[in-house]
């Protein structure tokens, strides 16, 4: 019984308080109300479906557990079957995603294909509101944190993150493209690309995602056809431009809200089925590094009282059993503890392998002691560094970038992963009069890079350098050096 906790939920007035716990298989009467089941043998989907409402209206990452035992208001309690929430490994597991700029239908279509799949049993329903669920998003009408979905297509399964494309929120997009193995690009008809549509292929392509799907949205907006033929010749030529392929990238024409009110089918629900199966066959299941000792970049924390402190994120490489000892690096000193449990989109695994979104509960760390932007690892295996060289892409002006040069010991934000630091920038030792020189937007430059503070980097690893709000340039390590 992993991860499991007490929570307090209102119900109808006769069942009032319930509280969550586990074990047998039969439901007496007041559950089967509850659940909504007629027959007294447990249905294990209704009973996960209850647990996933319980969780999702706690706001629980998919990583985080939800409940296992309920107590009935007359003090009686009774446990029910784990089993159901036990993940199955049937289909390859990809991460996916929404991104693109602000307005342009990404949560609308988020919502959209889990209703389309849903349909066939293959989702659970996630609307607009339960996407968009904070005060703040609900009021302004935009995302501003990731949200994650889970749904399977007929050969496989996938964690999905709806990413924000207003430019003040890149922070949250950077760290969900970060977590993807391939992403829909949504671009509106009505306006064709538009600054974050470039700036978010920049960075999807710089976290590593390399193959995309375009959906073109708002279709039922747009009576003009050589309109729709504009944006997909520009979007062809947006990707190339980006490293994408853009010959072959599939473009489909759609309207998410169609799909998602049930009108239009032609660009509702079968545009969505396109999608989908665009998405299924173009964007490759990647080839993971289950050999490699495990890594996981830790992307939120949570508490859970009684039970301890779980860290979600994405497995980069590497397998890694319940039980086993792990470190958390970065940050400062490197701590060694326990992986006590693993779980993911609410249910229980032995194992987390590379490419799973899961929550890692670790025995006896405190909520302070882990924080995004550190990794958790197989013991010995990484190491935390302030100093590296580099080499640096500075983006032109026309790139979103800069419109001036810069001197050395500039001091911008390096993204890596899951999270930035305040680095440090100057030139490389022996070069001739480096306080006189500047560093020109369009410039290919390797550069010496110290952080403010230590990070789980290694040669390899690509950085995004942002500064005020601008996509600033791209890198990669070349060298660590302490
Ligand atoms: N006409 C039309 N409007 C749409 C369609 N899809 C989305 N919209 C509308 O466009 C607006 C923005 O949709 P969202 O899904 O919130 O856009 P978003 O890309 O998630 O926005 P951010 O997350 O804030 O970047 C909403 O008012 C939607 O109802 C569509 O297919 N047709
Ligand atoms: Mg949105």
């Amino acid at each position: 019984m992993l991860l499991s906790r007490t929570l307090n939920v209102s119900l109808q007035p006769c069942m009032r308080t319930v509280t969550a716990q586990t074990s047998k298989r039969c439901l007496n009467s007041s559950a089967r109300r509850l659940l909504g089941v007629t027959n007294p043998v447990l249905n294990s989907s209704k009973l996960f479906r209850f647990s996933s409402e319980v969780s999702s209206r706690f706001h629980l990452s998919p990583g985080v557990s939800s409940l296992r035992k309920i107590i009935f208001p007359n003090n009686f309690t009774r446990t029910y079957a784990t089993e159901a929430t036990k993940f199955q490994r049937v289909k390859p597991h990809v991460n996916i995603g929404t991104i693109g700029h602000v307005d342009h239908g990404k949560t609308t279509l988020t919502a959209a294909i889990t209703k389309c799949l849903a349909s066939k049993g293959k989702a659970k329903f996630k609307d607009y509101g339960e996407i968009d669920k904070a005060p703040e998003e609900k009021a302004r009408g935009i995302t501003i944190a990731t949200a994650h979905v889970e749904y399977e297509t007929d050969s496989r399964h996938y964690a999905h993150i709806d990413c924000p494309g207003h430019a003040d929120y890149i922070k949250n997009m950077i760290t969900g493209a970060a977590q993807m193995d391939g992403a829909i690009i949504v671009v509106s008809a009505t306006d064709g690309q538009m600054p974050q549509t470039r700036e978010h292929l920049l960075l999807a392509r710089q976290v590593g995602v390399s193959n995309l799907v375009v959906f073109v949205n708002k279709v039922d907006a747009v009576d003009d056809k050589e309109m729709l033929e504009l944006v997909e010749m520009e979007m062809r030529d947006l990707l190339t431009q980006y490293g994408f392929n853009g010959e072959e990238t599939p473009i489909i024409m759609g309207s998410a809200l169609a799909a998602l009110e049930g009108r239009d089918p032609e660009i509702g629900e079968k545009a969505i089925e396109k999608l989908m199966d665009a998405v299924d066959k173009h964007i490759p299941t990647p080839v993971r590094d289950l050999d490699k000792p495990f890594l996981m970049s830790v992307e939120d924390v949570f508490s859970i009282s009684g039970r301890g402190t779980v860290a979600t994120g994405r497995v980069e490489r590497g397998t890694i059993s319940k039980g086993s000892e792990i470190e958390i690096v970065g940050m400062g000193q490197t701590v060694k503890t326990t992986l006590t449990g693993i779980e993911m989109f609410h249910k229980e695994l032995d194992k987390g392998m590379a490419g799973d979104n899961m929550g890692a509960l670790l025995r006896g760390i405190k909520r302070e002691q882990i924080r995004r932007g550190q990794v958790l690892a197989a013991p010995g295996t990484v190491k935390s560094h302030k100093k590296f060289s580099a080499q640096v892409y500075v983006l032109t002006k026309d790139e979103g970038g800069r419109h001036t040069p810069f001197m050395q010991n500039y001091r911008p934000q390096m993204y890596f992963r899951t999270s930035d630091v305040t680095v440090t920038l100057t030139y490389p030792p022996g070069t001739e009069n480096p306080d006189e020189k500047f560093v020109m937007p369009g410039d290919n430059i390797q550069l010496e890079c110290e952080l403010v503070h230590d990070m789980a980097v290694e040669p390899g690893m690509r950085f995004t350098i942002r500064e005020g709000g601008k996509t600033v340039g791209t890198g990669v390590i070349v060298d660590i050096h302490e």
